[in-house]
Protein backbone atom coordinates (compact mmCIF):
# COMPACT_ATOMS: atom_id res chain seq x y z
CA UNK A 1 0.00 0.00 0.00
CA UNK A 2 0.93 3.36 -0.67
CA UNK A 3 1.20 5.26 1.58
CA UNK A 4 -1.28 8.41 2.36
CA UNK A 5 0.01 12.01 2.26
CA UNK A 6 3.11 11.21 0.24
CA UNK A 7 3.04 13.74 -2.02
CA UNK A 8 1.45 16.88 0.71
CA UNK A 9 4.29 15.82 2.69
CA UNK A 10 6.99 16.61 0.26
CA UNK A 11 5.62 19.66 -1.08
CA UNK A 12 5.32 20.95 2.22
CA UNK A 13 8.61 20.18 3.56
CA UNK A 14 10.22 22.26 -0.17
CA UNK A 15 8.12 25.08 0.39
CA UNK A 16 9.04 25.61 4.06
CA UNK A 17 12.37 24.95 2.53
CA UNK A 18 12.52 27.56 0.42
CA UNK A 19 10.61 30.12 2.18
CA UNK A 20 13.38 29.43 5.08
CA UNK A 21 15.95 30.31 2.36
CA UNK A 22 13.82 34.13 1.93
CA UNK A 23 13.82 34.47 5.92
CA UNK A 24 17.23 33.93 6.58
CA UNK A 25 18.18 36.59 3.68
CA UNK A 26 15.99 38.54 5.32
CA UNK A 27 17.73 37.38 8.62
CA UNK A 28 20.69 38.58 7.60
CA UNK A 29 19.90 41.95 6.26
CA UNK A 30 19.90 45.07 8.28
CA UNK A 31 17.11 46.11 7.05
CA UNK A 32 14.20 44.01 7.74
CA UNK A 33 11.09 46.16 6.08
CA UNK A 34 9.69 45.50 9.83
CA UNK A 35 5.58 47.74 9.63
CA UNK A 36 3.54 47.19 12.80
CA UNK A 37 -0.24 45.41 11.92
CA UNK A 38 -3.49 46.83 13.28
CA UNK A 39 -2.66 45.04 16.46
CA UNK A 40 0.87 46.95 16.86
CA UNK A 41 2.05 43.07 16.46
CA UNK A 42 5.28 42.91 13.95
CA UNK A 43 5.77 42.24 10.18
CA UNK A 44 8.77 42.37 7.85
CA UNK A 45 9.43 41.72 4.51
CA UNK A 46 10.22 38.12 5.69
CA UNK A 47 6.45 37.31 6.36
CA UNK A 48 5.12 38.42 3.63
CA UNK A 49 8.00 37.06 1.45
CA UNK A 50 7.04 33.64 2.66
CA UNK A 51 3.92 33.12 2.79
CA UNK A 52 3.66 34.46 -1.24
CA UNK A 53 6.11 31.71 -1.54
CA UNK A 54 4.44 28.87 -0.11
CA UNK A 55 1.39 29.20 -1.05
CA UNK A 56 2.49 29.62 -4.84
CA UNK A 57 3.64 26.05 -4.27
CA UNK A 58 0.29 24.96 -2.66
CA UNK A 59 -1.89 26.44 -5.80
CA UNK A 60 0.60 24.65 -8.42
CA UNK A 61 -0.18 20.91 -6.44
CA UNK A 62 -3.40 21.21 -5.01
CA UNK A 63 -5.36 24.18 -6.37
CA UNK A 64 -8.54 23.56 -4.92
CA UNK A 65 -7.45 23.56 -1.07
CA UNK A 66 -8.07 26.28 0.84
CA UNK A 67 -5.68 28.38 3.05
CA UNK A 68 -5.56 29.83 6.24
CA UNK A 69 -2.60 32.10 6.44
CA UNK A 70 -1.46 35.01 9.09
CA UNK A 71 -0.60 37.43 6.57
CA UNK A 72 -3.25 39.73 4.00
CA UNK A 73 -1.66 42.33 1.07
CA UNK A 74 -3.62 45.17 1.86
CA UNK A 75 -0.83 47.14 3.56
CA UNK A 76 1.23 46.43 0.40
CA UNK A 77 -0.81 47.23 -2.34
CA UNK A 78 -1.12 50.88 -0.53
CA UNK A 79 2.69 50.63 0.20
CA UNK A 80 4.81 50.83 -2.92
CA UNK A 81 8.00 50.79 -1.30
CA UNK A 82 7.89 47.62 0.64
CA UNK A 83 5.93 46.16 -2.06
CA UNK A 84 8.47 46.30 -4.68
CA UNK A 85 11.21 45.25 -1.67
CA UNK A 86 9.51 42.15 -1.43
CA UNK A 87 8.96 41.55 -4.83
CA UNK A 88 12.80 41.81 -5.17
CA UNK A 89 13.15 39.41 -3.10
CA UNK A 90 10.17 36.81 -4.02
CA UNK A 91 11.00 36.40 -7.24
CA UNK A 92 14.79 35.92 -6.71
CA UNK A 93 14.52 33.37 -4.15
CA UNK A 94 14.60 30.16 -5.19
CA UNK A 95 15.54 26.17 -4.02
CA UNK A 96 19.41 25.51 -5.82
CA UNK A 97 18.31 22.55 -6.98
CA UNK A 98 16.69 22.53 -10.62
CA UNK A 99 14.24 19.77 -9.92
CA UNK A 100 13.16 20.78 -6.62
CA UNK A 101 12.51 24.32 -8.20
CA UNK A 102 10.66 23.15 -11.09
CA UNK A 103 8.56 20.54 -8.87
CA UNK A 104 7.31 23.41 -6.56
CA UNK A 105 6.21 25.33 -9.77
CA UNK A 106 9.20 27.65 -10.16
CA UNK A 107 8.80 31.40 -10.25
CA UNK A 108 5.52 33.67 -9.69
CA UNK A 109 4.63 35.84 -12.73
CA UNK A 110 4.44 39.39 -11.68
CA UNK A 111 4.18 41.19 -8.53
CA UNK A 112 0.03 41.63 -8.80
CA UNK A 113 0.25 38.02 -8.64
CA UNK A 114 2.08 37.67 -5.67
CA UNK A 115 -0.24 39.81 -3.84
CA UNK A 116 -2.89 37.87 -5.15
CA UNK A 117 -1.16 34.48 -3.61
CA UNK A 118 -0.82 36.47 -0.18
CA UNK A 119 -4.50 36.87 -0.36
CA UNK A 120 -5.37 33.21 -1.15
CA UNK A 121 -4.63 33.07 3.04
CA UNK A 122 -8.22 34.40 3.46
CA UNK A 123 -10.31 31.39 4.75
CA UNK A 124 -11.88 30.73 7.51
CA UNK A 125 -10.69 27.63 8.06
CA UNK A 126 -13.44 24.83 9.77
CA UNK A 127 -13.89 20.93 10.27
CA UNK A 128 -14.91 20.35 6.66
CA UNK A 129 -12.54 19.32 3.76
CA UNK A 130 -8.49 20.14 2.86
CA UNK A 131 -7.58 23.35 5.07
CA UNK A 132 -3.59 24.41 5.15
CA UNK A 133 -2.83 26.46 8.30
CA UNK A 134 0.23 29.13 7.52
CA UNK A 135 2.81 30.62 9.45
CA UNK A 136 4.99 32.24 7.70
CA UNK A 137 7.04 33.74 10.20
CA UNK A 138 6.15 32.00 13.92
CA UNK A 139 7.96 34.65 16.27
CA UNK A 140 8.28 37.42 14.48
CA UNK A 141 9.99 39.23 17.67
CA UNK A 142 12.43 36.16 17.92
CA UNK A 143 13.37 36.45 14.45
CA UNK A 144 14.13 40.16 14.60
CA UNK A 145 16.08 39.76 18.32
CA UNK A 146 18.06 36.90 16.36
CA UNK A 147 16.31 34.24 18.37
CA UNK A 148 14.28 31.16 17.37
CA UNK A 149 11.47 31.47 15.27
CA UNK A 150 9.63 28.88 12.87
CA UNK A 151 8.13 28.87 9.01
CA UNK A 152 5.06 26.42 10.09
CA UNK A 153 2.69 24.53 7.58
CA UNK A 154 0.06 22.19 8.66
CA UNK A 155 -2.52 20.54 6.32
CA UNK A 156 -5.97 19.74 7.85
CA UNK A 157 -8.61 17.17 6.61
CA UNK A 158 -12.00 17.80 8.03
CA UNK A 159 -10.88 19.25 10.98
CA UNK A 160 -8.04 17.37 12.09
CA UNK A 161 -4.35 17.79 10.81
CA UNK A 162 -2.38 15.28 9.04
CA UNK A 163 0.19 17.13 7.71
CA UNK A 164 2.95 19.40 9.67
CA UNK A 165 6.04 20.66 8.76
CA UNK A 166 8.19 22.90 10.89
CA UNK A 167 11.29 24.92 9.23
CA UNK A 168 13.18 25.97 12.18
CA UNK A 169 16.46 27.81 10.66
CA UNK A 170 18.08 28.89 14.22
CA UNK A 171 17.88 26.06 16.14
CA UNK A 172 20.58 23.34 16.05
CA UNK A 173 20.45 20.78 13.43
CA UNK A 174 21.77 17.91 16.17
CA UNK A 175 18.70 16.31 17.39
CA UNK A 176 20.93 15.33 20.34
CA UNK A 177 22.27 18.89 20.84
CA UNK A 178 21.61 20.59 25.03
CA UNK A 179 18.32 23.09 24.74
CA UNK A 180 19.76 26.59 25.32
CA UNK A 181 17.17 29.79 24.88
CA UNK A 182 19.52 31.90 23.04
CA UNK A 183 21.56 31.65 19.59
CA UNK A 184 24.12 34.10 20.56
CA UNK A 185 24.48 37.22 18.68
CA UNK A 186 27.68 35.74 17.35
CA UNK A 187 26.14 32.49 16.23
CA UNK A 188 26.88 31.18 12.36
CA UNK A 189 24.25 29.19 10.53
CA UNK A 190 27.03 26.73 10.65
CA UNK A 191 25.08 23.35 12.35
CA UNK A 192 21.62 25.43 12.55
CA UNK A 193 18.61 25.00 10.67
CA UNK A 194 16.33 21.92 10.96
CA UNK A 195 13.03 20.41 9.48
CA UNK A 196 10.54 18.87 11.59
CA UNK A 197 7.82 16.94 9.61
CA UNK A 198 4.68 14.58 10.38
CA UNK A 199 2.15 12.65 9.06
CA UNK A 200 -0.61 11.01 11.02
CA UNK A 201 0.32 7.45 11.90
CA UNK A 202 3.76 7.88 10.34
CA UNK A 203 5.04 9.20 13.11
CA UNK A 204 8.36 12.11 13.34
CA UNK A 205 11.17 12.63 11.53
CA UNK A 206 13.62 15.66 11.38
CA UNK A 207 15.98 16.34 8.40
CA UNK A 208 19.10 19.15 8.09
CA UNK A 209 17.49 22.76 6.25
CA UNK A 210 18.77 22.48 3.19
CA UNK A 211 18.45 24.97 0.11
CA UNK A 212 17.61 22.51 -2.98
CA UNK A 213 16.62 19.25 -2.80
CA UNK A 214 15.38 17.47 0.40
CA UNK A 215 18.07 16.30 2.97
CA UNK A 216 18.10 12.50 4.40
CA UNK A 217 15.14 12.62 7.45
CA UNK A 218 15.87 10.78 11.02
CA UNK A 219 13.13 9.59 12.74
CA UNK A 220 12.85 11.25 16.01
CA UNK A 221 10.74 10.85 19.56
CA UNK A 222 10.31 12.43 22.92
CA UNK A 223 12.56 11.82 25.56
CA UNK A 224 11.05 8.96 28.20
CA UNK A 225 10.66 10.97 31.51
CA UNK A 226 12.27 9.00 33.91
CA UNK A 227 12.40 11.35 37.00
CA UNK A 228 10.14 14.20 36.73
CA UNK A 229 12.67 16.50 38.96
CA UNK A 230 14.65 16.79 36.52
CA UNK A 231 12.20 17.42 33.67
CA UNK A 232 13.11 20.80 31.07
CA UNK A 233 10.12 22.76 30.21
CA UNK A 234 9.88 25.37 27.81
CA UNK A 235 7.71 28.63 27.53
CA UNK A 236 7.73 31.86 25.24
CA UNK A 237 9.57 34.68 25.69
CA UNK A 238 7.22 36.95 25.58
CA UNK A 239 5.11 36.97 29.30
CA UNK A 240 2.19 38.56 27.39
CA UNK A 241 2.38 35.31 25.38
CA UNK A 242 2.13 32.73 28.57
CA UNK A 243 2.25 33.34 32.32
CA UNK A 244 5.27 32.68 33.27
CA UNK A 245 4.60 33.31 36.69
CA UNK A 246 2.13 30.27 36.64
CA UNK A 247 4.39 27.92 34.85
CA UNK A 248 6.74 28.88 37.59
CA UNK A 249 4.46 27.36 40.32
CA UNK A 250 3.51 24.43 38.05
CA UNK A 251 7.47 23.29 37.89
CA UNK A 252 7.83 24.23 41.82
CA UNK A 253 4.51 21.92 42.68
CA UNK A 254 6.46 19.09 40.08
CA UNK A 255 9.81 19.52 41.97
CA UNK A 256 11.32 20.47 38.80
CA UNK A 257 14.71 22.30 39.63
CA UNK A 258 15.85 22.96 35.46
CA UNK A 259 15.08 26.18 34.88
CA UNK A 260 12.63 27.20 32.01
CA UNK A 261 14.20 27.61 28.37
CA UNK A 262 12.38 30.28 26.76
CA UNK A 263 12.65 30.19 23.27
CA UNK A 264 10.42 32.18 20.85
CA UNK A 265 7.69 29.99 18.34
CA UNK A 266 6.96 26.37 17.32
CA UNK A 267 10.50 25.95 17.90
CA UNK A 268 9.40 24.47 21.19
CA UNK A 269 6.85 21.77 20.00
CA UNK A 270 10.26 20.64 17.67
CA UNK A 271 12.35 20.73 20.31
CA UNK A 272 10.28 18.68 22.77
CA UNK A 273 9.43 16.18 19.90
CA UNK A 274 13.29 15.57 19.27
CA UNK A 275 13.63 14.85 23.38
CA UNK A 276 15.71 17.92 23.74
CA UNK A 277 13.29 19.44 26.08
CA UNK A 278 10.05 17.61 27.85
CA UNK A 279 7.15 20.05 28.46
CA UNK A 280 5.91 23.20 26.59
CA UNK A 281 3.33 24.80 28.73
CA UNK A 282 1.64 27.91 27.14
CA UNK A 283 -0.62 29.44 30.08
CA UNK A 284 -3.28 32.22 29.17
CA UNK A 285 -2.53 35.47 30.12
CA UNK A 286 -6.17 36.75 29.39
CA UNK A 287 -9.61 35.26 29.18
CA UNK A 288 -10.23 37.04 25.87
CA UNK A 289 -7.28 35.72 23.78
CA UNK A 290 -7.80 32.54 21.26
CA UNK A 291 -5.10 30.94 19.96
CA UNK A 292 -4.91 31.24 16.20
CA UNK A 293 -4.16 27.55 14.48
CA UNK A 294 -1.47 28.76 12.57
CA UNK A 295 0.88 28.84 15.61
CA UNK A 296 0.04 25.00 16.71
CA UNK A 297 -0.94 23.26 13.72
CA UNK A 298 2.28 21.71 12.65
CA UNK A 299 3.95 21.64 16.34
CA UNK A 300 0.85 19.70 17.70
CA UNK A 301 1.06 16.58 15.49
CA UNK A 302 4.75 16.12 15.57
CA UNK A 303 4.67 16.25 18.93
CA UNK A 304 1.69 13.53 19.08
CA UNK A 305 3.46 11.73 16.42
CA UNK A 306 6.71 11.68 18.29
CA UNK A 307 4.90 9.88 21.29
CA UNK A 308 3.76 13.28 23.16
CA UNK A 309 0.25 14.24 24.08
CA UNK A 310 -0.98 17.82 23.56
CA UNK A 311 -4.06 19.48 25.25
CA UNK A 312 -5.46 22.18 26.52
CA UNK A 313 -4.57 23.56 29.81
CA UNK A 314 -8.64 21.55 30.52
CA UNK A 315 -6.93 18.49 29.59
CA UNK A 316 -8.87 18.71 25.65
CA UNK A 317 -7.55 17.51 22.30
CA UNK A 318 -6.72 20.85 20.58
CA UNK A 319 -9.80 21.49 17.83
CA UNK A 320 -8.63 22.73 14.99
CA UNK A 321 -12.29 22.45 13.25
CA UNK A 322 -13.45 26.22 14.53
CA UNK A 323 -12.50 28.49 12.37
CA UNK A 324 -9.05 30.56 12.12
CA UNK A 325 -9.06 30.03 16.24
CA UNK A 326 -8.58 27.69 18.51
CA UNK A 327 -12.01 29.19 20.13
CA UNK A 328 -12.78 26.10 21.77
CA UNK A 329 -9.49 25.84 24.14
CA UNK A 330 -7.12 27.59 26.75
CA UNK A 331 -3.63 27.25 26.85
CA UNK A 332 -1.14 24.59 25.46
CA UNK A 333 -0.29 21.75 27.49
CA UNK A 334 2.26 19.36 25.90
CA UNK A 335 4.31 16.59 27.20
CA UNK A 336 5.49 12.76 26.87
CA UNK A 337 2.17 10.51 27.07
CA UNK A 338 3.08 8.84 30.05
CA UNK A 339 3.37 11.51 32.16
CA UNK A 340 0.69 14.36 30.65
CA UNK A 341 -2.00 13.79 32.94
CA UNK A 342 0.48 14.06 36.02
CA UNK A 343 1.45 17.46 34.15
CA UNK A 344 -2.32 18.26 33.47
CA UNK A 345 -3.23 17.32 37.71
CA UNK A 346 -0.83 20.32 38.72
CA UNK A 347 -1.56 22.46 36.04
CA UNK A 348 -5.21 22.82 37.05
CA UNK A 349 -4.27 23.04 40.71
CA UNK A 350 -2.30 25.95 39.85
CA UNK A 351 -4.81 27.59 37.45
CA UNK A 352 -7.65 26.68 39.67
CA UNK A 353 -9.44 25.22 37.50
N1 LIG B 1 -1.82 37.25 24.24
C1 LIG B 1 -1.26 36.25 23.56
N2 LIG B 1 -1.28 35.00 24.07
C2 LIG B 1 -0.73 33.99 23.40
N3 LIG B 1 -0.12 34.11 22.19
C3 LIG B 1 -0.09 35.33 21.61
C4 LIG B 1 -0.65 36.45 22.26
N4 LIG B 1 -0.47 37.54 21.47
C5 LIG B 1 0.17 37.10 20.35
N5 LIG B 1 0.43 35.77 20.42
C6 LIG B 1 1.06 34.92 19.42
O1 LIG B 1 2.05 34.12 19.96
C7 LIG B 1 2.87 33.67 18.89
C8 LIG B 1 4.28 33.59 19.33
O2 LIG B 1 4.31 32.69 20.32
P1 LIG B 1 5.60 32.44 21.19
O3 LIG B 1 5.50 33.35 22.35
O4 LIG B 1 5.46 30.99 21.53
O5 LIG B 1 6.76 32.72 20.31
C9 LIG B 1 2.72 34.63 17.78
O6 LIG B 1 2.17 33.98 16.67
C10 LIG B 1 1.80 35.67 18.36
O7 LIG B 1 0.89 36.13 17.45
P2 LIG B 1 1.23 37.40 16.51
O8 LIG B 1 1.69 36.82 15.23
O9 LIG B 1 -0.05 38.08 16.35
O10 LIG B 1 2.29 38.21 17.21
MG1 LIG C 1 2.78 32.82 14.99
MG1 LIG D 1 3.72 34.89 12.05
MG1 LIG E 1 2.55 37.69 13.71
Amino acid sequence: MTSLYTKELEVAQLAVQRAARLTKRVFHEKAKGTVSKDDKSPVTIGDFGAQALIIAALQHHFPGDEIVAEEEAAQLREDKALREQIWELVSTTKLDDVVAERFLGGAIESEEAMLELIDKGGSQGGGRGRIWAIDPIDGTKGFLRGGQYAVCLGLMVDGDVKVGVLGCPNLPVDDAAPLTADIGSNATDEGRGVIFSAVVGQGATSRPLGTGALAEGKNISMKPITEMSSATFCESVESGHSNQSDSARIAEKLNITNPSVRMDSQAKYGSIARGAGDIYLRLPTSKTYQEKIWDHAAGDLIVREAGGQVTDTTGSRLDFSKGRTLAANKGVVAAPAAVHGQVIKVVQEVLGL
